[in-house]
């Protein structure tokens, strides 16, 4: 790996992340790690449980939190998007000619990780680069998929036969936020031209960037770590990403279309107990108050989600849109990355990143916090429940990113 001239790539190395690096290795195979959803009625409580475990919570609760998943005959849409994803990105990694396998495996329903990694090793595999379907720095985005493999790990008995390592988070690799510079020109043009069939071509546009909301107390905690030097912009490196890549998409829809709109950041899908702080204002809080001060079209940009999954059909289609029809206004709802081209691409290229074959010398960040770290600085993203075996970061013990100097590590293989 050679260091990049910045004068010619035109992308500078962010001296800060370089700390957390890892040197290339010669994985022989990808993990995509994502959540798992039910595929059937008869799934959702047992998924609920699955989600919440460890907390006591009573079936009847789990009913009340489930409508979502009954309306849709208790099918969440998630599994299916990975199938697809991986099958997507096992094509563009044959046309690349790198001869790496995509195992899949989920945090809460089957395929689950801890039976993925015993069927990797048995199979022969043992060096695993992770994908997640997680693009930003939080406990439930990060920190909760290093500890779901050091748990299996643990479990299966594999810590030291196993390596498993992850990609960086790619909130701004450009592969992720392309499709929504696409799909935010393609939303603002599109509610222009139902605000014109109405006879108001000239009625005010809002965009609202819209991702889960969080704990205050995870949100803060999100990136945050003796070994980081920067300050966040609200305190909070998971707040920050998601105000740098929308800047980051509108700047460029301005300049490849010509559209704008005023934006903001807004969360979605709040759950537990209403005295505990979350990340807000909620969307359906913020359309209101937006038509109130005279908007007349609403851009939804899914900005913190990868693919179509429950969240996004649910309480964006439904639930938003629905907000939006209820006060008369013209609204749509931008796609989410998905299987586009360009974001299967940029995945293959962040693996490409980190293997010794095929390796991509330089790692693109569209926005100025990237790129970010390989090896996560030590405690961030904090488990407030209780700490777990967890890989990929400075300051864990299990699998190989304990290293604390991961970045002059050679793989011999
Ligand atoms: C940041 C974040 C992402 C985005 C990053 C990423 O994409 O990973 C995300 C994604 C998802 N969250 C999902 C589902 C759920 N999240 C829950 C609960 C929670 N999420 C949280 C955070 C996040 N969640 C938090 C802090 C909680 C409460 C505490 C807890 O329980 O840890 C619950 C429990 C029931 C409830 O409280 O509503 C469910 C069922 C699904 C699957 C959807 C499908 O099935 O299609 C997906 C992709
Ligand atoms: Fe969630």
């Amino acid at each position: 790996m050679s260091p990049l001239d910045p004068q010619e790539s035109g992308i500078a190395v962010n001296p800060v992340t370089e700390a957390g690096r890892m040197a290339p290795k010669n994985y022989d195979a990808v993990l995509l790690a994502s959540f798992g959803g039910p595929e059937g009625q008869d799934d959702v409580i047992p998924f609920l449980r699955n989600v919440t475990r460890g907390r006591g919570i009573p079936d009847e609760r789990l009913e009340e939190v489930s409508h979502h998943y009954r309306a849709n005959g208790g099918i969440s849409p998630i599994n299916q998007q990975n199938r697809e994803l991986k099958a997507a990105l096992e094509a563009e990694l044959a046309r690349r000619g790198i001869g790496m396998p995509v195992l899949w495996g989920n945090r809460n329903w089957d395929p689950y990780i801890p039976e993925t990694l015993q069927d990797a090793y048995d199979a022969g595999h043992r060096k695993l680069l992770m994908v997640t379907t997680s693009a930003y720095s939080c406990y439930s985005s990060c920190r909760q998929y290093r500890e779901d493999i050091g748990m299996a790990l643990t479990e299966t008995g594999l810590d030291g036969k196993l390596e498993v390592d992850k990609v960086r988070q790619y909130f701004d690799h450009p592969g992720f936020v392309e499709p929504f510079i696409e799909g935010t020109a393609a939303g603002i043009a599109d509610v222009r031209a139902q605000l014109a069939a109405a006879g108001t071509p000239d009625a005010p546009v809002h965009v609202l960037f819209a991702t889960h909301s969080i704990p205050t107390r995870d949100a803060d905690a999100a990136g945050k770590s003796p070994d980081e030097p920067r300050e966040f912009a609200e305190g909070s490196a998971y707040v920050a990403q998601h105000l740098a890549t929308g800047t980051e998409v509108m700047r460029r829809v301005e300049e490849e279309s010509g559209l704008s709109a005023p934006w903001s950041l807004v969360y979605q899908s709040r759950s537990g107990a209403p005295h505990v702080p979350w990340l807000e204002p909620d969307i359906n809080d913020a359309i209101e108050d937006l038509s109130k001060q005279g908007a007349k079209g609403i851009v939804i940009v899914p900005l913190g989600f990868v693919s179509d999954h429950m969240e996004v059909v649910w309480d964006l289609d439904t639930e938003a849109l629905e907000t939006c029809a209820n006060l008369g206004l013209a609204a749509t709802r931008v796609p989410t990355p998905g299987t586009h081209r360009r974001f299967v691409n940029g995945l293959v290229d962040l693996i490409c990143e980190r293997t010794v074959a095929n390796n991509i010398g330089d790692r693109p960040a569209a926005t100025p916090l990237g790129p970010w770290y390989d090896v996560c600085r030590p405690g961030c993203c904090a488990n407030f429940r209780g700490e777990k075996p967890t890989i990929a970061g400075a300051d864990t013990t299990v699998g190989t990113g304990h290293d604390p100097y991961p970045s002059v590590r050679q793989d011999t293989q």
